[in-house]
Order: structure tokens, then sequence, then C-alpha cells
């Protein structure tokens, strides 16, 4: 893999309506291996918009988009698929568990289109949770667990394929303060441990965790100095 894990050049993203809507103008972005970015801004400044290109769930109108190096202006919607799969996980609000399945399974199910064999799918899953410290609720169904759990599933399904992004769209929206802590202090970890992450999110006190903060206000994005900035 060559270049850093992010690099917007001009991107921008026009949905047609009518009336069109400019959600992202023009905007660059480099973030490099390793790098925890928050990205911050009030309702409707482009920040869903910009998560949906970052997680090849949507094309930019204009501009280019590199990911580890790789042009994505140029790859079918399979390929595009499978860099999503292989390298990106996401982490969201809702959390998005399928509730009659349990912990286990729901992290299983993020590898069935990657090849990874039937047998070898459980032991990566269990490590996964095992990883997010919830070894000991492997079969519980998602009802039986409590919000930071329900979380901390959702994380281990988005680190089982290890992706170098992670993607969190509002991870805490939906938690007390005090689960909220725990689900950062886990992504914290993972930052620790090397993996590139980036968090959208209106929470100043999620987005203080990071080392770098971007601000999207109608639809552009520009750098906050941090403290020593
Ligand atoms: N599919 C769409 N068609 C037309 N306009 C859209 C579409 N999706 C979003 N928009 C508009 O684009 C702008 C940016 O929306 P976006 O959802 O990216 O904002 P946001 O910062 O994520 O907001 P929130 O914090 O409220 O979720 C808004 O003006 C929104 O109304």
């Amino acid at each position: 893999m060559t270049g850093p894990a992010i690099a917007l050049r001009d991107v921008s993203r026009t949905y047609p309506g009518p009336p069109p809507v400019s959600a992202l103008r023009a905007s660059s972005l480099v973030v490099g291996r390793g790098e925890y970015v928050a990205v911050v801004g009030p309702s409707g400044s482009g920040k869903s918009t910009l998560l949906h290109l970052l997680g090849l769930l949507d094309r930019p109108s204009g501009g280019t988009y590199h990911l580890d190096g790789v042009d994505v202006a140029g790859l079918s919607e399979n390929e595009r698929a499978a860099l999503r799969g292989r390298a990106i996980g996401f982490v969201f609000q809702a959390f998005h568990l399928l509730p009659h399945r349990t912990a286990t399974e729901n992290v299983e199910l993020a590898m069935l289109y990657n090849g990874t064999p039937r047998a070898g799918r459980r032991a990566r899953a269990r490590q996964a949770l095992d990883r997010v410290g919830l070894s000991h609720r492997l079969t519980a169904l998602p009802t039986t667990l409590s919000g930071g759990e329900k979380q901390r599933v959702a994380v281990a399904r988005a680190l089982v394929n290890e992706p170098t992004l992670l993607l969190c769209d509002e991870p805490t929206g939906n938690l007390d303060t005090v689960t909220a802590g725990t689900v950062l202090d886990l992504v914290d970890g993972l930052h620790r441990d090397g993996l590139t992450i980036m968090v959208i999110t209106h929470d100043d006190s999620v987005a203080t965790r990071a080392g770098r903060k971007v601000m999207i206000r109608d639809g552009m994005l520009a750098e906050i100095a941090g403290d020593d900035g």
C-alpha cells in the first residue's frame, strides 16, 4: 500500500434535486495512516455526505478520492464493494445489529462475503468480541445487551475484517455519558494500535478525543487548530 490513508482533492457532492443541493463543496483533506480525525459541524453541514463518500457508499460529483493510494473513481461497483468490505469498518449511532442473531453471529455476518471459510468465521468473531471486552457475552442476543455492549459488538463487527480505516458516525449518540466514555476509551485503544480513525460528530466531548479536528460548515471543510496549533 502506498500513499496516505485518505486523500480527497477538490471533492464535491451535489444532490440533483430539484432544487440542487451543494452538500459538499470542493473540499480537500489528507489523512495519514494511523491518524485519529474528528469531523465536527452543525446539522445539515454535510457530515453524512462526507461519510458516505469516504465509505464508498456514494460517488462524488467532482474531484478525486484516493483510499490507501487507490483512485476509487476507476473501480467498478463490485470492486468498490470489495474494497469497502476489506478496508473500511463502520460504526453507526444506531448499532444496526440483527436482533435475532447472537453477538457472535452478528460479527460473523461481516465475513459472509469476503471469502473467510465458515469454520474460520466463528473463531475470528470470538477474537474480535474478546478484543472489545465481550468474551463473556458471545451468545447474547442484542435485546439482552446494554447500549454500550451493543456498540462494542458493532465495533467488533467493524474490526473483524481488519480494516485500515474505521469510520464512526456519532458512535456515542445513543449512549449515556459514562457508557460513551467506555466506548471512546475502546476507540482510543484502537488508535494506539495503529488504526486510522475518522469520527463524525456534533459532540465536542467526542471530538476532543481525536488528535485532529476538521470543521465542516455549509459543505466546506476547514482544519481547526489544536491547543498547541
Ligand atoms: N439525498 C439527498 N438529496 C438532496 N439533499 C440532500 C440529500 N442528502 C442530504 N441532503 C442535503 O445536503 C445537506 C447536507 O446533509 P448531510 O446529511 O450531509 O448533513 P449532516 O451534517 O450529516 O446533518 P445531521 O448532523 O443533521 O445528520 C443538507 O442540506 C441536506 O438537506
